[in-house]
């Protein structure tokens, strides 16, 4: 499964169907009621949002993954209240999301009253993008920043072996007009969501992604997917971010590094067993202005220097495609999804 390509006949659907069928999908496969809606609005909203890397295209990796009993999607996370402005989570096996829901009151109500309040998830499968994990908290007024580590694929910058997960970094503030600003990355310099769908297209990759199984720069992602691996961005930059986040989504949490994690013997899956980690920031405690207006300034000030487009422009524009128009899946995806959810 894919992004939809210019080239094969499509569909459209809206929102709300399409997480009608991805919730039918995981009770299929084996969860909890409460997991089954949340898994589905978070890949639907990616897929809404064109953000097709950790949309539709990872339905079957999460079926394979429950099927296996790699996950448990039954999991019931144990919340702890661990120190003043210290959050836990034991998500038992189970997905990070559900985890992240069943803490979030804890930790939003410790953000307003501390100012700040870091939240650690361990045990759980991060199988999606991130930005549906920070965006919520800045449509409430909160600044949130979010880490997660996953499996061994980048070489970090001057080394010849894979040791890092594409490890991404989001970030989420509110502002006075318009919508949040949002961004998130893969300290890889490309996602291996999007290597694996270049390999299903058959399209080679710009150069300076990643290297093959001899360590030689290659465009070709079967070459990267097969033996090969990713290369941080940005050289020794994107390679301290990566090695950052292993600290804190890892050490920090209690979770697996990614080198920890030996996903290889399960190919259908590709979940890490790692940790996740989310700082919330209670703005109107700290900054003494007024801080949606100062970023919207910052965003003022950036336009009137030529910037046209803020991380989060262009899934906004595709949100708002979508809910007017529908959400286009390829007919191929749209019947592989019927059949797993038996319909
Ligand atoms: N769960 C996991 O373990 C992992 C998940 N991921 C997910 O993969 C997804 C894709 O990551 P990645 O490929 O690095 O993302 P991209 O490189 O596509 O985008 C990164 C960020 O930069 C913004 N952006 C892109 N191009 C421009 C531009 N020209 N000007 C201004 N802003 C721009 C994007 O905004 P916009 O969205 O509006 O384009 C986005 O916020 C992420 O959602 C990430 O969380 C990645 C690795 C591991
Ligand atoms: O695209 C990626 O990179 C990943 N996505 C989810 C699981 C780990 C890696």
């Amino acid at each position: 499964m894919s992004a939809p390509s210019d080239h094969a006949a499509s569909c459209t659907l809206s929102y709300d169907a399409l997480v009608n069928l991805l919730e039918k999908i995981f009770l299929r496969h084996g969860t909890s009621t409460d997991v089954a809606r949340c898994l589905a609005e978070n890949c639907a909203g990616a897929e809404r949002d064109g953000a097709h890397s950790h949309g539709v295209f990872r339905i079957p990796g999460y079926v394979s993954t429950l099927n296996s009993g790699w996950v448990n999607g039954q999991a019931v996370p144990t919340v702890e209240d661990v120190a003043s402005g210290f959050v836990a989570v034991d998500a038992g096996n189970g997905f990070a999301q559900p985890a992240l829901a069943a803490a979030r009151p804890l930790l939003v109500a410790k953000a307003r009253s501390a100012g700040i309040a870091v939240l650690a998830i361990r045990n759980s499968h991060h199988f999606a993008a991130l930005w549906p994990d920070v965006e919520p908290f800045a449509y409430e007024g909160l600044v949130a920043l979010s880490v997660v580590n996953s499996m061994t694929c980048v070489v970090p910058h001057g080394a010849d072996r894979p040791l890092f997960g594409t490890n991404p970094i989001a970030f989420a503030a509110p502002r006075a007009d318009g919508e949040p600003i949002v961004f998130d990355l893969a300290t890889s310099a490309i996602a291996h969501g999007d290597v694996q769908i270049a390999a299903r297209k058959g399209e080679l990759l710009p150069p300076g992604m990643g290297v093959d199984s001899l360590g030689q720069p290659t465009r070709d992602p079967k070459a990267i997917l097969e033996g090969g691996a990713l290369l941080p961005f940005g050289g020794h930059k994107g390679s301290a971010l990566s090695m950052m986040v292993e600290l804190l989504a890892a050490a920090l949490t209690g979770g697996n590094f990614s080198f920890e994690f030996d996903w290889h013997n399960h190919p259908g899956a590709k979940t890490p067993w790692t940790g996740q980690l989310l700082i919330v920031i209670d703005p109107s405690k700290t900054a003494g202005q007024d801080f949606a207006e100062r970023s919207q300034e910052l965003v003022r000030q950036m336009h009137g220097v030529g910037l046209r487009r803020l991380p989060g422009d262009r899934r906004h524009r595709e949100r708002s495609k979508s809910n007017e128009h529908g959400i286009t899946l390829d007919e191929q995806a749209l019947a592989q999804l019927r059949e797993l959810a038996g319909s």
